[in-house]
């Protein structure tokens, strides 16, 4: 099984060009999905946060308050080892899981969807890494846009991660998502007939 990691920068477009690969057909697993699959009430890691940021980072119900997590970690490097160190062993073991069962499916193509592939060290568990690039002004209109941030908050996430001119040269296939949402799926359609259509024949 081809594994295809596909990452960039935060509101770079990542989670839209994996949808529509999907549409086309492909295998898609999401660390970010994963990420709140670990920490649901009852998972080991939801107990590690809570000893490690206190009781406060919890909603009443007993769900992880993301909003109040996020304020800490985005603007504590530390903190953010201290959160990453307790979720990456546990986002990492679920998705071996997925790709295992993937690969039994006898699944060609599988597209693994990773904000933090090159800050995570995960490179040496794809094959071929494609980054999804977008200018910084852009990327900062989306961010706050959809996370209905400030400037200055959405400029620290952006900041938790390597720049985006970086992880652009380290792509074998860059997909610009400076355009139009159209734009963006033309590319997505493109590579899937270029680069595993007309490659593999079949499902993903
Ligand atoms: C801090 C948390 C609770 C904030 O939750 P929130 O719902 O606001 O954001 P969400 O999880 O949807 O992430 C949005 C984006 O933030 C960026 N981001 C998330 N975690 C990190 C991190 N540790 N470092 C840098 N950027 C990050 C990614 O680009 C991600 O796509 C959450 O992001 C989290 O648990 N992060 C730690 C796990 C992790 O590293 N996830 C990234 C996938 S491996
Ligand atoms: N070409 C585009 N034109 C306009 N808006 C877009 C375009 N592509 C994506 N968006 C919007 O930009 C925002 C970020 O896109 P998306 O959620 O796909 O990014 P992401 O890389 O998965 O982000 P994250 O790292 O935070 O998970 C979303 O609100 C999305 O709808």
């Amino acid at each position: 099984m081809r594994i295809i990691g596909l990452t960039g920068g935060i509101a770079s477009g990542k989670t839209s060009a994996a949808h529509l690969f999907e549409e086309l057909g492909a295998a898609v697993i999401d660390a970010d999905q994963l990420a709140r699959e670990v920490v649901q009430p009852g998972e080991e890691a939801l107990a590690q946060i809570v000893a490690s940021f206190g009781e406060k980072v919890l909603n009443p119900d007993g769900t992880l308050n993301r909003a109040a997590l996020g304020e800490i970690v985005f603007a504590d490097p530390a903190a953010r080892r201290t959160l990453e160190g307790i979720t990456h062993p546990a986002i990492k073991k679920r998705a071996e899981e997925k790709l295992e069962r993937l690969r039994q499916a006898g699944t060609g193509t599988a597209f693994y969807v990773a904000p933090l592939l090159f800050e995570a060290g995960i490179t040496s568990r794809v094959h071929e890494v494609w980054v999804v690039y977008l200018d910084r002004e852009t990327q900062i209109e989306r961010l706050m846009a959809r996370d209905g941030l400030t400037r200055e908050a959405a400029l620290s996430r952006i900041a938790s991660q390597m720049p985006m001119e970086e992880k652009r040269k380290l792509g074998k296939i860059v997909i610009d998502n400076r355009g139009s949402r159209e734009a963006l799926e033309a590319q997505v359609r493109r590579l899937w007939r270029e680069e595993i259509a007309d490659r593999k024949p079949g499902r993903g």
